[in-house]
């Protein structure tokens, strides 16, 4: 087992609460010496899966890329299952089905090919099968602790742009959609089902970003119209890195929920396909976003829900109540 030396947290300020947390931090098992101990690490947990550098890597850029961890097998297997989505032989409560606002609003007659994502897919359990997946679960344990609940699942199909470059998904962080704290036991995980680069829409990450607050969020003044619920960051920083993560069919990345990211417009024929899962600790707990820059998601969610299931009075945290599932540990908060 590899001993943890302490290292330089990013970002600097805010971190007594970190620090003090710790102090009292456990040794790792089978070591007593205070090599052991992580003092400055925060956006991970103690763990014996991660070596220093891949935590290191993590604090300092808020993501992690681990080469080939889910088969192809299970990818294929996958990849049908949508298609049996698409054809609508397979179904289930809750799942949303989404199509490109290029094509929603076309005159194009839509087949299958059309669907841009498949979303909240947990009672399904052939595409669910993804977030219990153990080799995913052992990492994301390294950044939520035992207690882990799925909170959020897509399979995203981003299609061949269709000339609008409506396939683009805006600079963004999660954090805004999720009624949920602390941040830092957040997390999400996401599978390259083929090969994704700049070509068909690869992920666009700003290292390092995740130290830094929620932003607010609109929809982005796009001339070809945006993807509903699409919203993006209001301002960042255009001068900051962009990092465009190349990946590997099962290749998975792991990232942090305040992390700006985006993908850009798919340029090929081909439909781009990837699987995610967003986690949390259990132990986090729900906030109430009156108030806040969330303020704006919250009213879509209700509109749609209303719409959609006729349903009143509810909360952006009733919603996502509903489709948390325990995946490890016990349910605690969430
Ligand atoms: C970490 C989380 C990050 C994220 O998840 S970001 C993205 C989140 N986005 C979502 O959750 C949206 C999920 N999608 C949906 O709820 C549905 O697909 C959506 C957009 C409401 C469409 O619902 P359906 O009833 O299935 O579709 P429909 O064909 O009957 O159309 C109803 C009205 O919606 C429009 N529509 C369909 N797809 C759209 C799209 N992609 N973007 C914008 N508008 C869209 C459609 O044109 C129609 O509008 P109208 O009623 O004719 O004015
Ligand atoms: N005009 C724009 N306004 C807002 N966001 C944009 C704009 N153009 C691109 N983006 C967003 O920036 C991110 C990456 O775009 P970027 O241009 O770096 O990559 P790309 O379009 O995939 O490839 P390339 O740079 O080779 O054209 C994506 O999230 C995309 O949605
Ligand atoms: O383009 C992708 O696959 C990522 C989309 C994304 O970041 C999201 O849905 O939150
Ligand atoms: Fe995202
Ligand atoms: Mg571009």
């Amino acid at each position: 087992m590899q001993a943890r030396s302490p290292t330089t947290a990013p970002g600097g300020g805010g971190r007594l609460s970190v620090l003090q947390r710790h102090l009292t931090a456990v040794p790792l098992s089978g070591q007593v010496s205070s090599a052991t101990y992580a003092p400055n690490f925060c956006y991970t947990l103690d763990n014996d899966l991660l070596t220093t550098e891949q935590r290191q890597f993590y604090e300092e850029n808020g993501f992690l890329v681990i080469k080939n961890l889910v088969s192809h097998k299970d990818i294929d297997k996958f990849r049908e299952v949508f298609e049996r989505v698409c054809k609508k032989e397979l179904t289930a409560p809750g799942m949303v089905v989404m199509r490109d606002v290029a094509i929603a609003k076309s005159e194009f007659v839509p087949d299958q090919k059309a669907i841009t994502k498949v979303q909240d897919f947990q009672e399904l359990p052939e595409l669910f099968e993804y977030c219990s997946l153990p080799q995913i679960v052992q990492y994301v344990k390294c950044f939520t602790g035992p207690n882990i609940m799925s909170m959020h699942t897509m399979l995203i199909n981003k299609p061949p742009d269709a000339g609008k470059k409506t396939s683009r998904h805006p600079m963004h962080q999660d954090l805004h959609y999720f009624p949920f704290r602390p941040a830092d036991r957040i997390v999400c995980a996401w599978t390259a089902m083929e090969r994704i680069d700049r070509s068909n829409g690869c992920l666009v990450v700003l290292p390092g970003t995740h130290t830094g607050e929620l932003k607010q969020h609109d929809y982005p003044e796009w001339e070809g119209g945006v993807n509903k619920m699409y919203h993006g960051v209001r301002d960042y920083d255009p001068s900051l890195p962009r990092v465009h993560l190349t990946m590997e069919k099962g290749d998975t990345v792991f990232f942090h929920p305040i992390l700006i990211h985006g993908s850009g417009m798919n340029r090929t024929a081909g439909f781009r396909k990837a699987i995610s899962c967003h986690y949390a600790s259990s132990d986090c707990y729900y906030i109430d976003v009156k108030g806040t820059t969330q303020e704006n998601i919250e009213k879509e969610v209700i509109e749609l829900a209303l719409k959609r299931y006729g349903v009143e009075e509810i909360l952006l945290k009733d919603a996502w109540m509903a489709k948390g599932r325990l995946v490890q540990g016990e349910r605690i908060n969430l």
